[in-house]
């Protein structure tokens, strides 16, 4: 288990209106968002964005929706409408941005993926994750979708650090695959940030319950930003942006309307709820190694 290097922050979850047909339009409303939870006091050190935030989340809009995104540390040659506003909203703030997640085309293979940036203070681009598991279910009469129809899943995991810690980032269903967060807890992670988009059918279900589990498990903080939810959208998203600490309590939770959440994150917590309940030394990878590889 690597060492905690962290100081207590500020988060600011930013539960957006839902994405219109209209990207600019979207994007005006994500730069007044980061704005206002920017003015905010105290002010927040991160904020974050929710999924596929500039497009409809709809399996045909995707590759319609798509901009080129940079690598880590890339200069903006080429890259999209999106990325640069997200450059300038980080600046402009002076926070460090997980912008959400939005439709990324790769011009080299001509795959779409759902990407998540995250930028520092100045703009630049700190870490680029990929959603590794495709949202495709399928409960009949309820919920519908296949993200694996227009998208291709990224295939690595994703953290980043900061002066506040360092962050590890999934999206949305990547929750659903515990092993995401058990590696980065290991890594030194203080949280898990997933930009997200449940549904009316599996919000109610398994929204809070996979969040308290992650972070019960990994005795960390977990948090999963969404859009709110619109009465006429095709995909109707659950809402209740949240924030569960180390213990798995519920730090914070919205309701199914537009809002900005904001979440006091002590590092210190981690350290005392591991001493008090010390699963994490206590793992027998001698019993299950196949875990540990
Ligand atoms: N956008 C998503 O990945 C939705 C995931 C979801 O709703 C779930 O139940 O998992």
């Amino acid at each position: 288990m690597a060492k905690i290097q962290a100081q207590p922050f500020r988060l600011a979850l930013c539960q957006l209106a839902p994405s219109t047909a209209n990207k600019q339009e979207n994007i005006a409303t994500a730069q007044r968002a980061v704005k206002a939870a920017a003015a905010s006091t105290p002010k927040p050190d991160l904020i974050v964005l929710p999924e596929i935030w500039n497009s409809p989340y709809a399996v045909p809009s995707f590759r319609e929706y798509a901009e080129p995104i940079p690598a880590v540390g890339g200069k903006d040659e080429g890259e999209g409408e999106t990325i640069k506003a997200m450059r300038e909203m980080a600046r402009e703030a002076g926070v460090w941005l997980i912008g959400g997640s939005i439709p990324e085309i790769e011009a080299s293979t001509d795959s779409i993926y759902n990407t998540a940036t995250v930028y520092d203070p100045h703009g630049n681009i700190v870490a680029k994750h990929r959603k590794v598991h495709l949202f495709n279910i399928n409960i009949p009469g309820k919920q519908v979708f296949e993200e694996s129809q227009t998208l291709t899943a990224g295939s690595s995991l994703t953290t980043f650090t900061a002066p506040f810690g360092k962050i590890g980032v999934g999206i949305c269903y990547d929750i659903r695959f515990p092993e995401m967060a058990m590696v980065a807890a290991r890594q030194g992670c203080i949280a898990m940030i997933y930009p997200s988009a449940f549904n009316v059918t599996t919000g109610p279900m398994h929204w809070t319950l996979l969040q308290r589990a992650r972070a019960v498990d990994n005795q960390m903080y977990v948090s999963m930003c969404s859009p709110s939810r619109s009465p006429t959208a095709s995909y109707q998203a659950w809402g209740h942006s949240m924030v569960v600490n180390p213990l798995g309590e519920v730090l914070c939770e919205a309701d199914e309307h537009e809002a900005i959440l904001y979440a006091d994150i002590d590092p210190s917590a981690l350290a005392t709820v591991r001493q008090n309940i010390p699963v994490t030394n206590q793992r027998r990878f001698d019993v299950y190694p196949d875990v540990a590889k």
